[in-house]
């Protein structure tokens, strides 16, 4: 479904021949970068984003220079798109600057689209009132009912698809009885500057619904659908293009009169006012502390290592000097074999396993690698990252904090490190597994809250902090390729061929033996207790979740709760985490199981994961793919993949993945640009052990991949500040990463309103590393991230403690069409996916593994 702008229409100057420019005012929502794309993509217009409560223009203490500033700013624009967002325009803060735009006087009108939102605040100023819809509308699709005039003139069926729970009534008579559909096309008296354009009768209980309006004089117009998503028709398209013909009618009978204002005090006040458009934070983000760049951090990682290497000596040459690589068969030996030869189950170490069944992978599309991170003992450094405070810390082996800054954005600091540990270009760099070495680890949900400016929750009083981020440079690692039967043995360690070939001949060995490698023997665990959320309380949060949607706030929130499982303690020597882990790999194999154990005895991490959900990948040209899952049926006797996709084709599986795939669209966009955000595979069901999803996949990719360069002409057009499109700086993965976190499948949408809100209904309890991500960032410059979900999380308690304690997160996505039973059992349904490791058989109430 992708659309390539540059071919789809000549710029259209309005005055003068330059490039249109448009000002978007986004309200927050999760969608904004798709419906600036759009319009980039129809009208091959610059489009400037800012927030409705850019501080520039916002404040209303200063005797009315911001306004004056306002007035200035839009002096720069053709005409301005206001968009969705949360919330109601019966509360100032939701609307912000949009509520000034309807009070511009002649001087300064100018054209303006409303969506959504937008188009709420435009029809509550003339009059109608803003009311809740008896059922809300997320992700649904229908066919409206339009008058073919004005910005519908020509169009088609138009599919629209809506996210909204309020709805504008003008006091048609068709909103109040579905037999009056006389004067469907008519301002009503109580409205008498709104001219309905479009109805939508598609539900019922809610009636006759206003879809589209136009102001009779004034050059307004407002869409309720959104004309951006992925599901709505071409006709989307149309309806800008259409629109952008209207404002140029208008503007060339309207000039505007209005100069720029240069007088002392205004200037002062843009120069104390500084506004900051989200997509330059990234790249202009200043470290706190200057102690320590990032290309030394990266020195300190790249060589601290090495006992050649004193710490701070400036080296000439930073990145791993070359990767140090042998291959051989795999033969009959599986990842946990290799990982058992190796020693992993008594030793620090990350294993990413893609699951298989009967030899192949789980999920089409993922599952051709297995990779084990080694830890190499007394040398691995380790960076954590605490988001409260900022702080970015490298530890070696025997924990000792070697640096510690504070960064203020830690995302652009990991960017810099990564690029300066970058392996060089060389022979060896041919060997094409996904990763050669890099940082391994895991992201907190919390450290994604804060990507978004939400204060993520405090630990629990007296926990011990634990890092955000928590990632293991790996220097020696071990790459199966299951497509191939190949494994690769690997190391970015100085010359550390002897170890590579040892350990390769050590796997051929164990390959070679006539039998099978000797599994370790079985662990005695007593019956654990299990302490699951109650229902009624879950329940309580359903109904809250169900309330803020009904309000408006939130078009999909992703409840979770967590579940402690409470082990008595078995001795220290044992390997118990890795038992378990194998366990799940038999009892619940996934695309992407992790076994992780990190950190010294006493305070380090075990995690055991079984996600079904990639986050995101990207290959060393920084294409990437992301793979949100949403739509949840549990496998029970009898329910056939038939069955599954009749239930995963309703509408309410349909609308929550549609969200999804529409806000990793927007995240998409938001680093890659338009034109180069692609949907590939839309709601498809895939079959798991346990239950059936309905999964998608949205990829990016940068201009400078293949086929996406402007044509010629869009060269020469002079706009000054036009820069052609193969010398814009590129986007990397880690932006990429940087702006979709926290994954949108755990938040809902808006994300940043729902995730407020989740906070608060949850009681601000850290969700930790259950909806966080696990993977890695490789010295070649790919990268690749699972969702954690189906995980059991273990932090290493007081010692004398008697019992360790294992937690696990479920939840699903809360729309206003859930039932309270219906989301309890799917929250039930995933847990067990997981809790069935820890469960003893009854008849021992022991059990051997
Ligand atoms: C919240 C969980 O899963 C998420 C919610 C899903 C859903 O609502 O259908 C599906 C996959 C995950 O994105 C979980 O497994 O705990
Ligand atoms: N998408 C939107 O802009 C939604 C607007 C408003 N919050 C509603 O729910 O109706």
């Amino acid at each position: 479904m992708k659309t390539n702008g540059y071919q789809s229409m000549q710029a259209t100057p309005l005055e003068s021949p330059r490039r249109p420019r448009i000002l978007f005012i986004d309200a927050y929502d999760s969608f904004a970068n798709n419906i600036v794309a759009l319009v980039q993509e129809s009208l091959n217009a610059d489009v400037e984003i800012i927030r409705i409560d850019d501080p520039r223009y916002s404040n209303t203490g200063d005797l009315g220079l911001s306004h004056l500033a306002f007035l200035n700013f839009l002096s720069n624009f053709d005409a301005i798109i206001a968009g969705p967002g949360p919330g109601t325009v019966n509360n100032d803060k939701d609307v912000g600057l949009i509520k000034k735009l309807w009070q511009l006087d002649d001087a300064d009108v100018l054209p303006i689209l409303g969506i959504c939102l937008g188009f709420q605040s435009l029809a509550a100023n003339f009059g109608s009132k803003i009311e809740r819809l008896r059922v809300p509308r997320h992700g649904i699709v229908s066919n409206i009912l339009h008058s073919n005039r004005s910005i519908f003139a020509g169009l088609g069926e138009v599919h629209a698809t809506q996210y909204h729970s309020l709805q504008v009534n003008i006091y048609h008579p068709i909103q109040t009885s579905l037999e009056a559909v006389w004067n469907l096309w008519k301002s009503t008296d109580e409205c008498p500057q709104l001219e309905p354009l479009a109805w939508d009768f598609d539900d019922e209980s809610n009636g006759a619904v206003l879809m589209a309006t136009k102001h009779t004089m004034k050059p307004f117009w407002g869409v309720q659908y959104h004309p951006e998503s992925i599901c709505t028709s071409d006709e989307g398209k149309k309806i800008i293009q259409n629109w952008w013909k209207e404002a140029k009618s208008w503007s060339s009978s309207h000039p505007r009169t209005r100069t720029t204002t240069t007088s002392h005090s205004y200037l002062q006040h843009i120069t104390n006012n500084p506004g900051q458009p989200k997509e330059k934070l990234f790249k202009a983000a200043k470290h706190l502390s200057a102690a320590c760049s990032p290309e030394d951090f990266a020195q300190i990682i790249a060589y601290g290592h090495s006992p050649n290497h004193p710490r701070l000596r400036k080296l000439s040459r930073l990145p791993p000097e070359c990767l140090n690589v042998n291959t051989t068969r795999v033969g009959r030996l599986c990842v946990t074999d290799l990982c058992e030869l190796l020693k992993i189950q008594t030793n620090e170490a990350i294993v990413l396993q893609s699951g298989l069944i009967n030899g192949l992978p789980v999920a089409n599309g993922t599952g051709r690698y297995s990779i084990i991170g080694l830890f190499v003992p007394g040398e691995t450094l380790r960076i954590h990252y605490y988001a409260p405070q900022r702080k970015l810390q490298l530890r070696n082996d025997p924990n000792e904090i070697l640096i510690e800054i504070m960064v203020q954005d830690v995302w652009a600091y990991l960017k810099d490190i990564m690029q300066h540990l970058k392996l060089p270009d060389g022979p060896l760099r041919d060997c094409f597994t996904p990763f050669w070495g890099g940082l391994m680890g895991y992201v907190t949900y919390e450290a994604g809250l804060q990507t978004i400016n939400v204060a993520p929750s405090p630990p629990a009083c007296g926990v011990v902090a634990q890092p955000d981020i928590c990632f293991a440079y790996i220097t020696r690692s071990i790459v199966i390729d299951h497509q191939l039967g190949d494994v690769y043995v690997q190391s970015i360690r100085g010359h550390d061929m002897e170890w590579v070939s040892h350990t390769i001949s050590g796997i051929q060995e164990a390959r070679d033996l006539k039998n099978p490698p000797s599994a370790l023997g079985g662990v005695d665990f007593a019956s654990p207790q299990h302490s699951l959320p109650h229902k009624a309380s879950y329940v309580e949060k359903i109904r809250r979740c169900k309330e803020s949607i009904g309000a408006g706030d939130s078009y999909e929130l992703c409840l979770t709760d967590q579940t402690k499982i409470t082990v008595p303690k078995i001795p220290s020597t044992t390997p118990f985490a890795w038992h378990l882990y194998k366990t799940l790999i038999e009892k619940n194999p996934a695309p992407f199981t992790a076994y992780i154990r990190m950190g010294q005895v006493g305070q380090g991490v075990n995690i055991l994961s079984s996600s079904p959900e990639r986050f995101m990948s990207w290959n060393r040209y920084a294409c990437c793919e992301c793979r949100p899952i949403k739509g949840t049926v549990k496998k029970a006797p009898g329910v056939t993949l038939a069955d599954a996709e009749a239930i995963l084709s309703s509408s309410k599986e349909q609308a929550e993945n549609l969200m999804i795939v529409d806000l990793t669209r927007h995240q998409l966009h938001g680093v890659y640009g338009a034109g180069n955000v692609e949907v590939t595979k839309l709601m498809q069901v895939e079959e798991f052990e346990t239950v059936y999803q309905l999964v998608s996949v949205v990829e990016g990719r940068p201009t400078d991949a293949e086929g996406c360069a402007a044509p010629e002409e869009d060269r020469s057009n002079g706009n000054a500040d036009y820069v052609p499109v193969e010398y814009r700086p590129q986007p990397t993965g880690i932006e990429a990463l940087a702006a979709s976190l926290p994954p949108g499948s755990m938040t809902g949408a808006p994300k940043k309103r729902s995730c407020e809100l989740l906070k608060d209904i949850e009681n601000n309890e850290p969700r930790g590393i259950y909806a966080g991500i696990i993977g890695y960032l490789d010295v070649g410059g790919g990268g690749d991230f699972s969702v954690v979900i189906r995980t059991a999380v273990k932090w290493d308690g007081v010692a004398d403690d008697p019992d360790e304690e294992w937690r696990i997160g479920a939840g699903g996505a809360i729309t206003a069409q859930s039932t309270e039973d219906g989301e309890y059992e799917e929250m039930i349904a995933k847990l067990d996916s997981i809790r069935q490791i820890f469960v003893a058989p009854p008849a021992s109430g022991r059990t051997i593994l």
